[in-house]
């Protein structure tokens, strides 16, 4: 189960690679960001050399300095920071959302399924001190059953639903259940990426059985003043209870429950505790057959506390897992019932093209090519739109404004994208490269090169090696093309997920003849990235994959030419036009 997962996160990582690639490279095109220590930049402030700073919750600042340089350093999220600098005569520019680099990371998080969220990034802390002020005044709101919704409205996610169905005669009928002297579930645990429909399965719950959909979302109940949080569990319970049979919904109930360890995790308060305390003993105060029934959703059982996946409590869990492609083509199709599609659009080929997506983002995908095509006032959403949208979904809106990209950058990036896709056509001829771009997003995005791995359960040693090429590819490019000298900051996320995946095959999977099958995680925790012994295999087996790369490179430099040029030249290419070029 745990190496299974531990095979779908990277499976996800492959394909986010690519993607990931030339975060920087666009970022750093413009602006040449210097990362500063936090106490040079207090020193700065002091001397009156700062002219502005651009604040927003991720974990980094940037800001310009009255030298005209720029600057990036780390963002200390105090609560008068933002006041310290406009006493010092700073600029502030608050931007709502993250910053470029962290919408990228978000974004690629999203893909990775959530599984991995926790392992790079923990932000959400300050994001929830924010929602929370804003939604303390109505956390125990209830929704009236959603009376439309149903199965129905799911798409693919049979064996949830199939599981769902049977608890619907539940609270329909306790006394059925109560007659064969069956305990009816209490608690039903939703887990699975984000996106894929447990909200909407819960929703659906309450409509079938047609009864009040009560919901919260664990978040909600984070640092809240002390007690408050119990007691509107408290308030939530007796309100379903006076409803007679009910669903009640918690949203996000990591946040309540998470493991306890220590003092470093901030799932371990007390207020927390206190509220996950008032939750299970609710949970076990109601008659067995009352037929109300909890259903709690989360995209990271494993960080869940055991005590709240005990028996009586939510002891039934369901797995909700990214759709397949059967899935893709049904949700797609439930979501275009009521818009106007032009034949030329096979919703088909567009599942196929959508590995990875969720029902939200397919959801969403759909919504955009609607809008592209009122926007435009076309007859009908044709397959032009979808291709549009398929890229707003991914990577954020296309920078509109491009004739400000010097011709030296898009060349630069034109090599390094054309370098992943050439050496995921050299060395693993089984993916496809689906689609690569120079088209920089307002995210932040420089280009990307998407590649689509075959459908199959595990990797092997083989194809994690091939995947760590790929993601060398386009440093490796840069450096064959433009020279030693010239290599651009674009490579940073790339050389940090052939590291993370190189990290992975020695450390936890035992691939590597020299250091055995030992799985370090297990011996050294959260630690292993600091292994000396690790450390230096890594660096051994990314300089030798990096020549490989870059022997590679050269010997198909006519390849690389061909695609840069095209890339230069149409800016995006899709699969055909990459089958054509290296066949
Ligand atoms: N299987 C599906 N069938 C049809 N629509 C879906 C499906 N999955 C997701 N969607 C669409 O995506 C939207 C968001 O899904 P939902 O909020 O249920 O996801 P979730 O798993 O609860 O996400 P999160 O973990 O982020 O809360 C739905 O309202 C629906 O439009
Ligand atoms: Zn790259």
């Amino acid at each position: 189960m745990r190496i299974d997962r531990k095979v779908k996160v990277l499976l996800f990582l492959i394909i986010s690679i690519a993607l990931l690639s030339s975060l920087y490279s666009y970022m750093n095109s413009n602006k040449n960001y210097k990362e500063i220590s936090y106490k040079r930049f207090l020193s700065y402030v002091e001397n009156g050399q700062v002219e502005k700073v651009e604040l927003d919750d991720s974990p980094k600042i940037t800001g310009k300095l009255k030298n005209g340089n720029y600057f990036v350093t780390d963002n200390p999220r105090t609560e008068n920071f933002k006041e310290n600098l406009l006493k010092n005569n700073i600029k502030v520019k608050e931007t709502n959302g993250n910053s470029a680099l962290m919408q990228g990371l978000t974004f690629i998080l999203f893909l990775l399924g959530i599984g991995a969220i926790g392992y790079f990034l923990n932000n959400n802390m300050t994001k929830q001190a924010q929602k929370e002020m804003a939604v303390m005044s109505n956390v125990d709101e209830e929704n009236f059953s959603e009376k439309d919704i149903s199965f129905k409205d799911v798409a693919g996610n049979e064996e949830a639903i199939g599981s769902l169905k049977e608890l619907v005669d539940f609270i329909q009928n306790p006394d059925k259940y109560d007659k064969y002297g069956a305990r009816i579930p209490r608690g039903v645990l939703l887990y699975g990426p984000p996106g894929t429909g447990k909200t909407l399965l819960a929703k659906a719950l309450a409509g079938e059985a047609k009864v009040p959909f009560y919901s919260v979302a664990g978040s909600d109940f984070i640092q809240v003043y002390a007690g408050l949080g119990a007691s509107r569990i408290r308030t939530l319970f007796k309100k379903a209870k006076e409803s007679g049979k009910s669903v009640i919904f918690i949203d996000e109930i990591d946040a309540l429950g998470k493991k306890r360890k220590g003092n470093f995790s901030n799932g371990g308060s007390d207020e927390s505790d206190r509220t996950l305390n008032a939750l299970l003993t609710e949970m076990s105060g109601f008659k067995e057959n009352e037929g109300i029934i909890v259903v709690a959703a989360t995209n990271r059982i494993d960080t869940l506390d055991e005590a709240l996946l005990r028996p009586g409590r939510f002891d039934r869990q369901i797995e909700v897992g990214l759709p397949d492609v059967n899935a893709r083509y049904k949700i797609l199709s439930l979501h275009s019932k009521n818009k106007p599609l032009s034949d030329s659009v096979n919703l088909k080929k567009v599942a196929h093209e959508t590995v990875y997506f969720s029902g939200a983002m397919l959801e969403n995908l759909m919504n955009e090519s609607a809008m592209l095509a009122a926007k435009n006032n076309d007859p009908s959403i044709n397959m032009n739109h979808i291709d549009k949208a398929f890229y707003t979904v991914l990577v954020g809106e296309e920078k509109k404004d491009r004739s400000t990209i010097p011709f030296e950058d898009k060349k630069i990036t034109a090599y390094h994208e054309a370098g992943h896709a050439l050496i995921t056509k050299l060395v693993s001829k089984e993916n496809r490269v689906t689609k690569v771009s120079i088209i920089p997003s307002t995210r932040g995005m420089g280009g990307f090169s998407m590649n689509i791995p075959p459908d199959k359960m595990y990797q092997t040693k083989n194809d994690i090696k091939n995947n760590i090429m790929v993601a060398l590819g386009g440093r490796a490019a840069e450096e064959v093309v433009f020279g030693e000298n010239n290599i651009t900051t674009g490579a940073s996320s790339d050389l940090k997920k052939a590291t993370e995946m190189s990290l992975s095959m020695i450390g936890i999977y035992g691939m590597d003849k020299e250091l055995g099958l030992l799985n370090y995680e297990s011996i050294l925790g959260q630690n292993m990235e600091g292994n000396k012994i690790l450390i230096d295999r890594i660096k051994d087996i990314l300089d030798n994959l990096y020549s490989e790369t870059k022997k590679l490179i050269i010997d198909n430099i006519d390849y690389l030419d061909k695609i840069a040029s095209l890339l230069l030249e149409k800016e995006v290419l899709d699969e055909e036009d990459m089958n054509r070029l290296v066949s």
